[in-house]
């Protein structure tokens, strides 16, 4: 899929976000602006960004602009999971290679039908809304997978007795770390685990309270056709609380149903709730479970949209995807990413979506206050952390895994800048498209 990106071309000057059509933009400047003013005040802000600098383009000390540093740290690890649950990797994962970040090219994803997989490009003109997501009958959920930050609220899980038990409603509070395993094959910390047929793949901790649903043997969730919940969108999504989680089902993927039909060991009751279905029931609450029927740009409206209207009020913002492998992470991220500038596809993810609209965002800033010269100039570096180890991966030096052993780079902290990477190339950015264009330069 990297190789494929001929499209991409830098600096293009032609904003794919701003003919009005795309889904993505703020629909409606105000709303955007009023919930910058709308900030609390009392957040104190980090100290990366509005940090007014003499205007580039006039010169004059009364005109500034802000300059926004970009202090992305993408971090990956190279080691998977151990690969003994073989059944929880995708068979695309075997069959075929993927780049430095584990990206597969679309082409080279064999076995995959569900509705997220359909090319709908061709009933498409240039951004253009998706179609409706269609409640998928054939891709029951099976592995739960998010991006996410921070361990799950509460749960307890009772011994043999299916049993389940809400606690504190915060995900900034961590859950009780006491563990009751089930009977036969427990939920284990970070793990999947494979019985009776359906595929485990939570990745927390239960705690060892809980109150008691049913006394009756767990049933097996089999049927195909999965319920949807609607998200429902926060604008203070990221005001309320520093740290979310969202928790995204994929469908089951042909491999999956021909091992084990329908069957699967989660089943979902709420948009905020998720229950594995083990020898004892376990419900796991977080700020958002989204169902296999959600699509990427509701989620981006739930998740990404107010991460950036959390920077353009001048904070940071973080998101990571965390989940098993095959789970969905890059999907989820970056989607189909291909012909992005003339017909962004409606399965492109977060990262395209959320600099689609923070390009928007800060082009409609800037009109709004083009009395005061405000510009904004935006850089964007890449790199990695493994091993304690900082690489620079967007530095032309880095061109095999040797040399990268030996560019290492400082985190440092500056009282006026924040926390920062000493001698990381940084390039300016002027859309989506750069940004993407940089994100492969630095997959390779
Ligand atoms: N929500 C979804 N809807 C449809 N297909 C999905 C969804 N999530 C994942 N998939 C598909 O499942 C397969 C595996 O997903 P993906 O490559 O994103 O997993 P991953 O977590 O990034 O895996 P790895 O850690 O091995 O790189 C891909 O073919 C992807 O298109």
């Amino acid at each position: 899929m990297l190789r494929d990106l001929k499209i991409f071309r830098r600096n293009s000057g032609k904003n794919p976000t701003n003919d009005g059509n795309n889904e993505n933009l703020p629909a409606d400047q105000t709303v955007s602006s009023a919930s910058q003013e709308e900030a609390d005040p009392s957040r104190p802000p980090f100290s990366t960004i509005q940090e007014p600098v003499r205007n580039r383009n006039s010169g004059s000390d009364q005109e500034t602009y802000f300059r926004r540093r970009n202090q992305k740290t993408p971090s990956k690890g190279h080691t998977k999971g151990p690969d003994q649950f073989f059944q929880l990797r995708t068979p695309e994962k075997l069959a075929v290679g993927k780049g430095k970040f584990g990206w597969v090219p679309k082409s080279e994803q064999p076995g995959l039908t569900s509705p997220e997989s359909r090319d709908y490009s061709l009933n498409q003109g240039p951004f253009q809304l998706p179609p409706p997501a269609p409640l998928i009958a054939s891709h029951p959920l099976n592995i739960g997978n998010g991006y996410c930050a921070a361990t799950p609220r509460s749960f307890t899980t009772g011994g043999k007795a299916s049993s389940v038990h809400s606690g504190t409603s915060s995900t900034q509070s961590t859950p009780t770390k006491s563990v009751t395993k089930p009977m036969f094959n427990g939920v284990s910390n970070s793990r999947a685990t494979q019985c009776g047929g359906t595929v485990r793949a939570m990745n927390f901790l239960v705690s060892s309270k809980g109150i008691p649903l049913s006394s009756a043997a767990p049933p097996v969730y089999a049927s195909a056709e999965v319920p949807h919940f609607e998200l429902k969108e926060d604008p203070s999504f990221w005001m309320d609380h520093n740290v979310q989680v969202v928790i995204r089902v994929r469908p089951i993927n042909n491999m999956e149903r021909s091992l084990q039909g329908y069957s699967r060991c989660i089943k979902q009751e709420s948009a905020q709730s998720i229950t594995w279905i083990g020898q004892s029931e376990t419900r796991f609450m977080f700020d958002y479970v989204a169902c296999e029927t959600v699509n990427q740009e509701m989620l981006f409206r739930v998740a990404g949209l107010p991460m950036v209207e959390n920077c353009m009020s001048g904070y940071n913002s973080c998101v990571f995807a965390y989940g098993q492998t095959g789970s969905g992470k890059t999907h989820t991220m970056l989607g189909e990413i291909n012909d992005l500038e003339l017909r962004p596809s409606a399965n492109r993810g977060m990262t395209p979506r959320i600099f689609e609209f923070l390009f928007a965002r800060i082009k409609a800033e800037e009109e709004s206050r083009r009395d005061e010269k405000l510009q904004y100039s935006c850089k964007c570096s890449f790199l990695e952390i493994y091993n304690e180890q900082i690489t620079d991966l967007l530095n032309p030096s880095f061109t095999n895994l040797l040399v990268a052993l030996h560019c290492h780079w400082q985190i440092r902290e500056d009282p006026r800048k924040g926390v920062y990477v000493e001698n990381l190339t940084e390039y300016e950015v002027e859309n989506v498209v750069d940004i993407l264009q940089l994100l492969i330069q630095a997959s390779h």
